[in-house]
């Protein structure tokens, strides 16, 4: 079995440990470097993993690195890892949202195989979404044994073109957080109206549920699921047309292109470091 270390124990290493023990994987072929003892602590009564201070430790056996520390921090772990990257020369996958290939090979080592990809977390119950890319070096066999790794933790989907992951980042990595949103949103509403609380947090999570399990499971369009929701001169139809006339499409829209053109800014910022 392939051995994996994780570098950060925050809360995306946590959703793909806990989807990948989920698939069988066996907790001694995984490890992970996190600095805070606290974390450390329950990454190892939560999984049984062997849990790291320091990064050097925890990739000395690894045979695919995954780098699942925030973007700002990734400049700093390569001094721990350079050496032993280029001894070991093992796969190195990037989770960090903006960071582009091209950075991660300056930091460590331009020859290394690099994935990078954008899961969400909702990889920690086997339902994540995984966008990703490889740099020229990545073999077919490493490519599919990214794609293995990420499988674990829901669907994947290749990225042809590097300059998309940001887009996919606006999508699906920070989606979820839309949903959530819109979720709480729909609570208040209720709230507002009278729902006790806790009914408007059960009926709007299962509606959310429910709604991306036909989309999911049944594959069909989502405009047609959403006409076959929509009684003419109902109730749906109200709501439908607020939603327009306030802009739905648009505000969406603006936030998906806001997200994007954060990932850009993250790694414009990285080329700025001395
Ligand atoms: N959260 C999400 O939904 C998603 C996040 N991502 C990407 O995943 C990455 C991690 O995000 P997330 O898990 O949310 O962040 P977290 O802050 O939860 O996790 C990062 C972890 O890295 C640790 N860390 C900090 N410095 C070092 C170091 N020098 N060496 C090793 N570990 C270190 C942090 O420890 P400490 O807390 O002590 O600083 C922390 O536990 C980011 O790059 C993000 O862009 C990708 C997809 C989705
Ligand atoms: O908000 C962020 O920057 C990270 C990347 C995608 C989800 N969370």
């Amino acid at each position: 079995m392939t051995r994996l270390a994780f570098i950060g124990g925050g809360n995306m290493a946590r959703s793909l440990i806990g989807g990948l023990l989920k698939t069988g994987v066996a907790p001694a072929t995984l490890s992970v470097a996190e600095p805070l003892a606290e974390a450390r602590q329950s990454l190892g009564r939560d999984f049984g993993i062997a849990c790291y201070a320091e990064n050097r430790l925890a990739v000395a056996e690894a045979e695919v690195i995954l780098l699942a520390v925030k973007p700002q921090v990734m400049p700093a772990i390569h001094a721990d890892l350079r050496d032993i990257l280029q001894r070991n020369r093992p796969l190195l996958i990037s989770i960090a949202a903006g960071v582009r290939l091209d950075q991660l090979e300056r930091w460590f080592g331009t020859t290394l195989p690099i994935v990078r990809c954008m899961p969400n977390t909702p990889a920690l119950i086997g339902a994540g979404a995984t966008g990703l890319c490889a740099n020229s070096r990545v073999s077919p066999a490493q490519k599919a044994q990214a794609q293995h790794i990420l499988d674990a933790a829901g669907i994947t989907r290749w990225i042809d073109d590097e300059a998309l992951m940001d887009t996919v980042t606006a999508l699906s990595g920070s989606g979820p957080a839309y949903f959530f949103a819109l979720v709480e949103a729909l609570e208040a509403a209720a709230v507002a109206q009278g729902l006790p609380r806790g009914t408007a947090r059960a009926l709007a999570a299962q509606t959310c549920l429910g709604a991306g399990r036909m989309l999911v499971d049944g594959g069909e369009d989502p405009a047609v699921l959403r006409q076959r929701v929509t009684s003419p001169h109902g109730t749906t139809q109200a709501a439908l047309e607020s939603f327009s006339a306030d802009g739905l499409p648009h505000i969406v829209a603006r936030a998906v292109a806001a997200a994007t053109r954060r990932g850009a800014e993250l790694a414009a910022e990285l080329d700025r470091l001395p």
